[in-house]
């Protein structure tokens, strides 16, 4: 294994997150570091959002410890980019692509002189062309599709070359080509610039090619490891506390619970579409 000293990017120690009697998690320990691509999958309430505010510096945890490249957390720092949850914006809005991405610039840093305006242009430039929006970053965004406005949240989170790129759900509501496309452009992006990414989704198909480790958090229980060891029938099974069956088809993951449902990864159990599956279909695990 090669030795890597620096810090990791994010670092967490016996975390533990709880409101009032309820337990989100405990006994938290994660390193993520420079460069890595970690997916926190779990079902409905399980903490993912929060896990997301106490690395943003949002929430406090109620016990343990956690540090952003080696120091505290602290809100609003330049080190972390945040991508939200992805929502069209009303066909309205007039605001540019490239001031939504200029947006993820700290005004203060760049100056109001012309060279200071001049590098905060040309940096916005750049954010654009890596994410290949330069065609339409300068139209409004209300005239926009769901997949073009989100390419332009990644610019805008990647402008400020953050150390952790934090994404909340960023694929809802897009259809699958777009899903890909931009977990894709998610990771490729964040390895150009050795940042870590910690991504918070409810379907691990559109990560799964791109996905270094996974965090798959079930009612205050939890597994950390690479999608081929926490994604088995076995491992979850165990989390859900019900017996689940893991099935790889292709290139894809299928969790179904053993009554023969698939089970909607993040909303619990789902029943609303039977699926018959034989033995010799069910993914063994290496
Ligand atoms: N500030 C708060 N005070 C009390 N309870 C909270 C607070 N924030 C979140 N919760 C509760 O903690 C639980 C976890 O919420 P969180 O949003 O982290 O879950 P999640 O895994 O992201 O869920 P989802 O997949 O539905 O977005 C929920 O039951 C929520 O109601």
């Amino acid at each position: 294994m090669i030795h890597d000293d620096r810090p990791p990017a994010v670092r967490l120690r016996s975390a533990r997150l709880a409101y009032g009697d309820r337990v989100l998690w405990d006994g938290l320990d994660l390193d993520v570091m420079p460069g890595e691509f970690v997916a926190v999958l779990g079902p409905n309430g399980s903490g993912k959002t929060s896990l997301l505010r106490v690395l943003l510096g949002l929430q406090p945890l109620s016990g343990g410890e956690v540090e952003i490249g080696g120091t505290a957390v602290r809100r609003g720092s330049r080190r972390i980019g945040y991508i939200p949850q992805q929502r069209a914006v009303d066909s309205t809005v007039t605001v540019r692509g490239t001031d939504l991405v200029g947006l993820g610039l700290d005004g203060h840093r760049w100056g109001l002189g012309l060279r200071g305006r001049a590098d905060r242009r040309r940096r916005v430039r750049e954010a654009v062309e890596a994410v290949n929006a330069t065609g339409y970053a300068s139209r409004p965004l209300g005239l926009l599709s769901g997949g073009e406005q989100q390419r332009l949240r990644v610019a805008q989170a990647l402008v400020g070359a953050p150390d952790v790129l934090l994404c909340d759900e960023p694929l809802l509501s897009l259809d699958l080509a777009s899903q890909r496309m931009v977990s894709e452009l998610i990771a490729e992006s964040a390895r150009d610039r050795d940042a870590a990414v910690v991504f918070v989704t409810h379907e691990i198909n559109p990560v799964l090619p791109v996905v270094d480790r996974v965090l798959y958090l079930v009612d205050g229980r939890f597994r950390i490891g690479p999608p081929d060891e926490v994604m088995t029938s076995e491992v979850l099974s165990e989390l859900y506390r019900t017996p689940v069956r893991v099935l790889r088809l292709g290139d894809r993951i299928m969790v179904m619970a053993e009554s023969g449902h698939r089970v909607d990864l993040g909303g619990g159990l789902e029943t609303e579409q039977p699926h018959h599956v034989s033995d010799e279909t069910e993914g063994r695990q290496p």
